[in-house]
């Protein structure tokens, strides 16, 4: 079986390069990072660590690199002849992988076996968006194509090794695939299959990607670097775990989970951030802010959805709040944001970026507990 996985980062080989190996698949990275490119063609195998004593190093082999700035006509060819095809680029990055997935859809003939592409992002519907994209620059001729949505979770944060392949992950993992609309199920060890991804992935969105967004933006503010360290201060801790009781609320009545093994699966969340072995770096989780802030993404969707149940989500306004306040100049949507802030004012940024309008009861939640962390900050300074 052959894979071919755009992005190969820390999620790629960390996650889903393993388990494709790990389910028999030879796996082509498609990336356009040469250093890492270069190292797997050279080296043809990968170590994944864990970041747990006592839990040994898996070697992932039978991996090769193409860089796809370099040799695109390489990634249509591999794409032809696959079985599968999985990104993990990023979510703002899909409509620049739809191109060359398009055309190696185009060469495939229509007697050809099916072949799944599964965006891999943390991101609502993102195989469907990844579709859509592709359609949009050329489609995908006589293919015999799937492109079934998932939700994948394991934390794997920045990697500072000497060798540039080596990349060390929590052991925890989850990786949802809707089979809605497939005639099987692909060989992958490790997946659970549903249905519908929809409770799934807002479970996982609202839960692990808000509680770990929270306690990246309100982390910064208490000058926290890493999320363990952020984690460790009672006030962060308060603010995440409220605000996962917000979103855990929202979910139950939605979908109808089950309150106490929600609290479970909120407790497990909390602690796989506490890991001090990941050193997960604060700036990392906390990064593009204006997409987190956006409005179907981890915080305001549940906070509307909350408002639109008549309550109030006094944490998640906190951590919106904090999030408008974050200020990083080496991630320009930071930077984006707080230029807005500057020239704009906070009122007209919130309308552009959250869509939250003014006037509206979320807004001035999300205001006042602005003004007061700007109120805070100024006295901490003087
Ligand atoms: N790191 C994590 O713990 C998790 C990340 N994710 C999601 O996975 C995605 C990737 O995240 P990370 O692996 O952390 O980021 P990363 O930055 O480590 O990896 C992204 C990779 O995509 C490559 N890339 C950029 N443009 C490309 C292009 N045009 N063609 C091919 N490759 C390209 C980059 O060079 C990089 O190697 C994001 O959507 C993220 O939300 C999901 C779950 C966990
Ligand atoms: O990858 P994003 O969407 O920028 O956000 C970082 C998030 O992704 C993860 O890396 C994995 O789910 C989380 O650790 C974190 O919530």
């Amino acid at each position: 079986m052959k894979a071919v996985h755009f992005g190969a980062g820390n999620i790629g080989r960390g996650f889903i390069g393993l388990l494709l190996n790990q389910s028999g698949y030879d796996v082509t990275f498609v990336d356009i990072n040469d250093t890492v490119i270069e190292a797997l063609e050279a080296k043809r195998h990968y170590e994944v660590g864990f970041a747990e004593d006592g839990v040994e190093r898996i070697v992932v082999d039978r991996v090769r690199g193409v860089n796809s700035l370099k040799e695109p006509a390489r990634v249509v060819d591999l794409i032809a002849e696959a079985d599968l095809v999985t990104t993990a680029v990023g979510p703002s990055l899909l409509s620049k992988v739809a191109p060359l997935i398009s055309e190696g859809l185009r060469a495939r003939e229509v007697e050809d076996a099916p072949i799944y592409v599964i965006a891999c992002e943390n991101m609502i519907g993102g195989s469907a968006i990844l579709r859509q994209e592709v359609e949009a620059c050329g489609g995908v001729g006589e293919a015999n194509v799937f492109f079934p949505n998932a939700a994948v979770d394991r934390i794997v944060p920045l990697q500072q090794h000497e060798d540039p392949l080596y990349v060390e992950v929590e052991t925890f993992h989850e990786w949802v695939i809707e089979t809605q609309g497939l005639n099987e199920k692909l060989p992958i060890n490790g997946v659970t299959w549903v249905e519908k991804i929809g409770p799934y992935i807002e479970r996982k969105l609202f839960t692990v990607n808000t509680g770990h967004a929270i306690a990246s933006y309100i982390g910064s503010l208490f000058g926290k670097a890493t999320i363990d360290e952020a984690l460790k201060d009672r006030r962060v801790r308060q603010v995440v775990q409220g605000a996962l009781y917000e979103t855990g609320w929202l979910l139950l009545e939605k979908y109808g989970f089950e309150a106490k093994e929600h609290s479970q699966y909120i407790q497990k969340i909390i602690k796989r951030f506490e890991n001090p072995k990941l050193k997960d770096e604060v700036s990392r989780v906390a990064r593009s802010p204006i997409r987190k802030l956006g409005p179907s993404d981890r915080l305001v969707k549940p906070a509307r959805e909350l408002m639109d149940n008549g309550i109030e989500p006094n944490e998640l306004a906190y951590g919106i709040a904090a999030a408008l306040h974050y200020y990083n100049p080496e991630d320009s949507e930071s930077s984006e944001l707080n230029l807005s802030i500057e020239e704009h004012g906070i009122s007209s940024t919130i309308e552009k970026y959250l869509q939250l309008h003014e006037g509206d009861t979320l807004t001035q939640l999300i205001l006042d507990q602005y003004h007061l962390i700007r109120e805070e900050e100024k006295e901490r300074v003087s």
